[in-house]
């Protein structure tokens, strides 16, 4: 079995605060220490406008005219299948609209297709100093910018030439609030330290000991994929799932149960479950797919071998 998974960084943010100047930074980084590295772009126009900034040698896809709520999230997952099929790849840099949230973002990424070749090594959330302190928009728009920011595992804290030191802090505190675990990063035109950077993101081109130094102990949004080789009992099985703890976001996967040869596509979300027969068109094994916070894998292991 091939154990290579390629990582996936997120690049969120609201409209306008910097990811594109960030992953240009980024792809150039990567470019000198000879990675290979591809581009999801999603746009909410029709034409993509970011991607023209891209490297004509980087392998790039694009999701335009939507964003990755649940209508085009099916997409995103088999553009990463496409990118992964179509070359070999250290990591995948997906750079998401504005008006995307990390967990649907997190879950297209760990359709069951493809979780068990990426490995997401972080989301990094752009926000832009001085629209945040002007604090403009809409209650939903508001709320969404401080989901990106509570979902993040890295936030940079961008145009900061736009605002003044008092009000930079002010921002600073109030990011620290939303998310104490994140790391943030100050600046303005995107412009970091990109060593600094990876060395919060577990990056494998950082020697292992500065890896084990830096890195972020776990994920703010923690995704485990795990085998289910046994059938499982149906009954069983929905029960344990409804059980588990930490705050779970969705979960979903293959399953084949004890009661016969098929396999079944499942999904939960908000606390509804569901199973539908998979007409098996492609080699899949059983697995499920776990996203949330504060998820206990040890525990999570033990109860589903107990099944
Ligand atoms: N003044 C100032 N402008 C910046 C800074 N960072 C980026 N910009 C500019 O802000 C604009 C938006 O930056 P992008 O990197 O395209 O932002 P984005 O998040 O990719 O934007 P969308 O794709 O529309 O969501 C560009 O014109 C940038 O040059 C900064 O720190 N200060």
């Amino acid at each position: 079995m091939n154990n290579h998974r390629t990582e996936i960084y997120m690049l969120s943010g609201f409209l306008g605060s910097g990811k594109s100047t960030l992953l240009r930074q980024l792809l150039q980084k990567e470019q000198e220490i000879g990675r290979n590295v591809a581009v999801l772009m999603n746009e909410l126009g029709e034409k993509s406008i970011d991607s023209a900034v891209i490297p004509a040698n980087t392998p790039l896809k694009e999701l335009l005219n939507g964003c990755i709520c649940c209508t085009i999230q099916g997409q995103l997952s088999q553009q990463l299948d496409h990118l992964l099929k179509e070359n070999e790849l250290d990591a995948i840099y997906v750079e998401v609209t504005g008006a995307a949230h990390p967990v649907d973002v997190i879950e297209a990424c760990t359709h069951p297709f493809i979780a068990d070749k990426l490995n997401i090594k972080a989301v990094i959330t752009l926000v832009d100093a001085k629209q945040w302190n002007d604090k403009k928009g809409s209650i939903k728009v508001k709320k969404l910018m401080k989901e990106q920011v509570k979902y993040a595992d890295i936030v940079v804290l961008n145009k900061i030439d736009k605002v003044s030191t008092s009000e930079q802090k002010a921002v600073n505190q109030t990011l620290k609030e939303i998310n104490p675990k994140a790391s943030i990063f100050h600046c303005a035109y995107a412009n970091i330290s990109l060593s600094e950077l990876f060395s919060k993101t577990n990056h494998s081109s950082l020697p292992s000991a500065e890896r084990k130094a830096h890195a972020v102990e776990d994920l703010h949004l923690h995704s485990l994929t795990l085998p289910l080789p046994q059938p499982v009992s149906r009954l069983k099985f929905s029960q344990w799932i409804k059980k588990i703890e930490g705050n779970v976001f969705r979960m979903k996967g293959f399953v084949i149960f004890t009661s016969g040869p098929e396999m079944f596509l499942f999904n939960y979300s908000h606390g509804g479950l569901t199973f539908e027969k998979y007409q098996q068109d492609r080699d899949i094994d059983p697995l499920l797919v776990i996203i949330g916070e504060d998820l206990d894998e040890n525990k999570i292991k033990g109860g589903l071998q107990k099944l």
